[in-house]
Order: C-alpha cells, then structure tokens, then sequence
C-alpha cells in the first residue's frame, strides 16, 4: 500500500484550486510505493500525481523541487513540480508536505528491451550533461561515509564469511577512492526500473528524485547498470550493458579515472543496496506493514561482480 494519509475529494477540490490546474474531476490512490501517499488525479485539463511526504527530511524538499525544476527545463523526462498561482511548489496537505506533479505517461519495464535501455542511458547521459551545471547541494547520503559508518550495526546479524566480505569490501574501497577526483554533479541516487515509466521504447518519465543529491556521476551509472542488466544469477547481460552505455557515453565520455574505478563502482553500489536493505530488515524496520526488498540479491550482485570480469566499456 501507499496511502498513509487518506484524503477525501472535497479535500483534493479545494486544495487544487491553489493552482491553475482545471477543476478536479477524480481521485484514486496508488497502491505502489513504500515511502509516501501517492494520489492520481484528475481534472478537467489532464491527469496529475499528488505526493504526501510521509517521512524522511523534509528540509531536503526544497532541493527536490530545485532539481526536477532545472532538469525539467532543460527538457529531461522528469515530473516538474507543479507551482501554485503564486509560484509556489511546495504546499501542505493533511499535514503534510505536499507537491502536485505531471502525471507521465507509461508502466515500470520489468524486463526492458535494447530499445528501452537505450533510451534509458540516452536520457541519463544527457541528465549528467547538464546535471554538472546544477548549482544545488545536497550531499550523497549513501555515499562511502555512510557505508563506512552504518555496515557496522549490521555485522552482528551477518555469517562470518559474509562480515568479513563486508569489511575487505568497504577497506578496498576507502583505499581506491581516497584520492580519485571523479566528476560530480546531481544525480538521481535510485535509479531502478520502478523508478522509470514507458510508453512502449519511449521513455516516459523518470521518477522519484528523494534520493537525489549531488555527488560522483558515476554512482549513478553504477546503480543502473546493476539493476538493469542483471539476471538472477547476478550475470551481466551484454546487450542491455551495450546498449545502456552506448547511448550514455554519445553525452557523456568517462574519464580516465571514472574508467579505472569502473569495477570498483559497480561493486560498491551493489554493496550500498546490500546495506540499505539489511539495515531496512534488521536495524530501522519501516513503520508501515510493507514487505521489504531482498538484501541476497544485492549480495549476490556483489559476489558475481567479484568472481567475473566486468565487460569492457564501449569506447
Ligand atoms: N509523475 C508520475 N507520473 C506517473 N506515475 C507516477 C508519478 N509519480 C509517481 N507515480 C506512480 O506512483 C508510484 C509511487 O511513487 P513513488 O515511487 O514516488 O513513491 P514512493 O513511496 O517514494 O516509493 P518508493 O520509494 O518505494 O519507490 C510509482 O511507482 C508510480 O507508479
Ligand atoms: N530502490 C531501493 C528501494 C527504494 O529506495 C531498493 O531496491 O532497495
């Protein structure tokens, strides 16, 4: 479920009339999704998502907004946050902090074609084009720090093999990207499958920006290809990995340094999930009644990324 706070239709009536958005027609709530109530909408002049953010910092909103706005305006398939009559975005609701976007068209691709995943990396290369421009800041809070600072309160729940695993891991990479100067600049911090809508091979949107923040571009690259291309096994699939990449590095060249630590990447994103998720099941469980995702993939990505070669980047 992902209806936390229920609103009523008068409520939804009166709360649009802040914006010009036409007068409201329908609303049904949005079964998916584990942080937030989602709502669509409907009125007279099209279909619109209302967020209310249930938990997580709220002083981050702010910068959410900033993002979706400049990568809005520069023609990236994202949700602008809708602005009131006086310019506002960011509103309350129920008691909540609230945002009204664009409903974009499309499903979530569970086993995405070359065309999907080309349009994907097409989108994500001209996303850190311009995402290096981004004057906002918001630290990347799953970052080498964080897994430095967190992995610990998750050891005692581990095998020995698997704590030891974690730690030789973390050490590998504080020491290789102690001195690496990668490119930074706003990324999207979650970029899974759910997290993107198609319309057939078109790319309708790329949603939910609250992992967003600002740190080395290549993260960003790391997650997808991770969730992307992965089979249950762990096993890359190299067209998917071609075609996602190809289209990225037409935007975006990697540098010499991002090429290096390339492996390294991808093993630590995977580790970042890892963590996320054993933490979600063992150290802070969700105050709602949800299911939470499986930390073993993400191991088994880790352990796969270990015993196998990584295919080359394309040139
Ligand atoms: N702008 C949008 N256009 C169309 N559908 C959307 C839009 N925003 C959200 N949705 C739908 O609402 C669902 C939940 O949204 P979202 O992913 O933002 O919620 P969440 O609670 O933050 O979830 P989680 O963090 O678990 O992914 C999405 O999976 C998608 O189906
Ligand atoms: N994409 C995350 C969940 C949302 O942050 C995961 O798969 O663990």
């Amino acid at each position: 479920m992902a209806v936390f706070t229920p609103l009523d239709d008068a409520q939804v009536a009166d709360f649009l009339t802040r914006y010009a958005v036409g007068d409201f027609a329908a609303l049904k709530g949005v079964p998916q999704g584990t942080e937030n109530s989602t709502f669509f909408v409907t009125t007279d002049q099209g279909e619109w998502v209302l967020t209310l953010f249930e938990q997580g910092e709220f002083e981050d909103l702010p910068f959410f907004v900033d993002l979706l706005d400049y990568l809005d305006a520069q023609g990236l398939p994202v949700p602008g946050p809708v602005h009131d009559r006086q310019g506002v975005a960011l509103q309350r609701l129920a008691g909540r902090p609230a945002l009204l976007f664009p409903r974009m068209p499309g499903s979530h691709p569970s086993a995405p074609n070359l065309a999907q995943c080309a349009a994907l990396g097409d989108a994500l290369g001209r996303m850190h084009q311009v995402s290096q421009r981004f004057t906002g800041q918001r630290d990347n809070p799953r970052n080498l720090a964080w897994l430095r600072r967190r992995h610990r309160e998750v050891l005692p729940h581990l095998e020995s093999s698997d704590q030891a695993l974690m730690r030789e891991e973390i050490a590998a990479y504080a020491t290789a990207f102690a001195d690496a100067d990668l490119p930074r600049g706003a990324i999207h911090g979650d970029l899974f499958r759910d997290n993107t809508l198609y319309d057939g091979d078109r790319l309708g949107g790329i949603i939910d920006f609250y992992n967003g923040c600002t740190g080395e571009l290549l993260f960003d690259l790391a997650i997808v290809i991770n969730d992307w291309t992965s089979d249950a096994t762990g096993e890359i699939d190299r067209a998917r990995y071609d075609a996602i990449l190809s289209a990225y590095l037409a935007h975006r060249p990697l540098s010499d340094a991002e090429r290096a630590l390339w492996p390294l990447m991808l093993r630590m994103t995977a580790l970042r999930y890892w963590l996320s998720r054993l933490l979600v099941i063992h150290v802070d469980p969700p105050a709602h009644d949800i299911t939470p995702h499986d930390p073993a993939r993400f191991r088994t990505l880790l352990t796969r990324r270990l015993e196998g070669e990584v295919p080359p980047l394309p040139a």
